[in-house]
């Protein structure tokens, strides 16, 4: 009998399984294939924690898989001591279907094996859960949430007592414990009547929420001298930033604060979308109808739990949407020349960003002295610096981002943060403003300066067992065969961060490169293109990312899309 089968006649006779689930499976029977999908694997730890559809089976997100993966993660902080233990665990979910549900269960889990929940008593951001990590000194974390999949997924995001998501190390340990978890009979669960008697279970809410607030404010450099006028549209996509971002802006002064109706409460369902991930520029559609008619200046979309942020920008009387480089190198720029008027960059700054994450914040942080390193993709690697910085003192971290809208900035928060990037974007909006600059104007100033930078990221949908094997050979061949030449650039040096090996094009040399192992390829032209492929870490997908530099906004748009065109292509005709 195949393994998926196994696994499924062992759910189907598990008396640990209720009968609702038992009738789902029941229900699917006869569908070989779907009973493969949902039993062929159980969901690994990606780029951030497990996610996958909810549903019934191993590879799917639901109550038994929760509570298996709890227990593997109850037994890993156990190994590290009672003191280790005794520190708790804060646990958050965001608005999708299930959160709640998922988020006790994974309490009343942690309780039965004597580690305390500090659970929130409803939902938020996933930032406000890293910093609450921190602010009870936890040792790790939980979030439920699948961030900006589509609605039919959720997700289990798991941090360790620094406040950011674990990386491999504690990511295979909890692995090795599920692996070893046979039976649900395995699983210890306790009432919840029982667990906040002991003191092992405990709601959370208003003091976590008015402390993070509170340094959320703290990362405002000009505050007072603004003109805070702006008319701001603000659009939580159902989520978990409508209080928290509303909050913020409000009580920093910024009134003329326009939140989309049809957005504002959370709903799993996103009733109003079909993709809840402000990447997509479908998920302005009704921001931008609330901009038109209040004559709205700067739009701002937060994912469903709140750490990513897209800005859209009125540009002589046109919403321009800018894309996550973009929104770096702005903020970069705005936080670097802020600190240097003010004399405040600190000694030895850095700024994080990821190997997918274009160049021109480079060269903008090298013009104030900061030094920019490059870890894998994931905030779980970016954050995994300020945590080191603790501990050697070596480095000041002023700032965190990526290419797929995501910023941190500061320490007081170890994941990213949409409730204080938004603050800051209001903030270097509203003080270009009054020097009758929009934000694309101090963008096209930027590319006046450092040069014209172009980018792109495309992601190819391949879901289910066919699209992962198709990815596969995707990756594989590439890996064999790619192209020394598109249009006028000249291949110079291939990176291959799987055996991490980077190769000089012309004389066929190798080097190893410092950097972690991942499935990804990276390829550098004479010119300063280049472009990556990476299975996605986080939905059934590849990504292109395709970047462009020129001395001219045409010429650069021109070598973008001949790379767009060529590496697709190629991409394509893999079957
Ligand atoms: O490219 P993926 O693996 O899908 O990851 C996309 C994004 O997912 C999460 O939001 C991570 O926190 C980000 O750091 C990452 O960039």
């Amino acid at each position: 009998m195949e393994l998926y089968m196994k696994n499924y006649e062992k759910w189907v006779n598990d008396s640990f399984i209720d009968e609702k689930t038992k009738k789902e499976l029941e229900e699917i029977k006869d569908n070989k294939s779907e009973i493969e999908d949902r039993f062929y694997q159980d969901l690994e730890f990606g780029t951030a924690g497990l996610r996958g559809k909810i549903g019934a089976g191993t590879n799917r997100m639901n109550e038994y898989v929760i509570a298996r993966a709890t227990q593997a993660f109850a037994n890993v902080i156990n190994k590290h001591g009672e003191d280790f233990a005794k520190r708790g665990i804060a646990i958050a979910y965001d608005c999708r279907l299930f959160s709640p549900e998922f988020a006790k269960q994974t309490a009343l889990v942690m309780a039965a094996n004597g580690i305390k929940a500090y659970l929130f008593e409803s939902l938020r951001p996933t930032p406000e859960l890293s910093y609450a990590v921190r602010y009870y000194n936890c040792s790790a974390g939980v979030n439920i949430t699948a961030s900006h999949n589509p609605k039919d997924y959720n997700g289990y995001k798991a941090y360790w007592q620094e406040g950011s998501q674990i990386k491999s190390d504690i990511a295979n340990m909890i692995l090795e414990e599920i692996s070893k978890i046979e039976s649900f009979s395995e699983v210890s669960i306790m009432g919840e009547n029982e667990a906040l008697k002991k003191g092992l279970l405990e709601y959370i809410g208003k003091e976590v929420d008015d402390s993070y607030i509170n340094e959320v404010k703290g990362v405002s450099i000009r505050d007072k001298e603004l003109d805070k006028s702006i008319k701001i549209i603000y659009t939580p996509l159902n989520g978990a930033g409508n209080i928290p971002v509303r909050r913020v802006l409000s009580e920093m002064g910024y009134e003329n604060v326009f939140v989309v109706k049809e957005q504002e409460q959370p709903d799993g369902t996103f009733p109003t979308i079909e993709y809840p991930n402000p990447e997509d520029l479908k998920a302005f559609e009704y921001a931008e109808k609330l901009a038109d008619e209040v004559d709205g200046e700067l739009l701002i979309a937060t994912d469903p739990d709140c750490d990513r942020l897209a800005v859209q920008i009125r540009h002589n009387g046109k919403i321009t949407p800018l894309n996550g480089n973009q929104t770096g190198v702005i903020l970069i720029n705005y936080i670097l020349s802020s600190l240097k008027e003010k004399n405040r960059i600190p000694e030895n700054p850095v700024i994080v960003k990821s190997i997918v994450t274009g160049d021109m914040g480079t060269a903008i942080a090298k013009d104030y002295g900061v030094e920019m390193i490059n870890v894998l993709t994931g905030f779980k690697n970016i954050c995994a610096l300020p945590n080191e910085y603790d501990k050697t003192k070596e480095k000041n971290f002023i700032m965190g981002y990526e290419e797929s809208i995501g910023y941190a900035i500061g320490t007081f928060v170890r994941d990213k943060d949409a409730v204080s990037a938004s603050l800051m974007l209001a903030e270097a909006a509203a003080f270009y403003k009054a020097q009758n600059k929009t934000l694309i104007d101090v963008l096209n100033d930027l590319f006046e300066k450092y040069g014209y930078y172009q980018e792109n990221t495309i992601s190819l949908v391949l879901e289910g067992i066919e699209g992962q094997k198709r990815i596969k050979r995707m990756m594989e061949q590439y890996r064999e065969k790619y192209p020394n030449n598109i249009g006028s650039s000249n291949l110079m040096k291939k990176i291959d961060y799987e055996i991490q090996i980077s190769t000089d094009i012309s004389s066929g040399k190798e080097s190893k490169i410092d950097i972690e192992k991942t499935d990804a390829l990276k390829f550098l032209f004479d010119d300063g293109c280049w472009y990556a492929l990476r299975p996605s870490g986080t939905e059934p997908k590849i990504k292109l990312y395709v970047y462009s530099k020129a001395n001219t906004l045409e010429l650069a748009q021109e070598k973008l899309k001949e790379f767009e065109k060529d590496v697709l292509e190629k991409l394509h005709s893999i079957e």
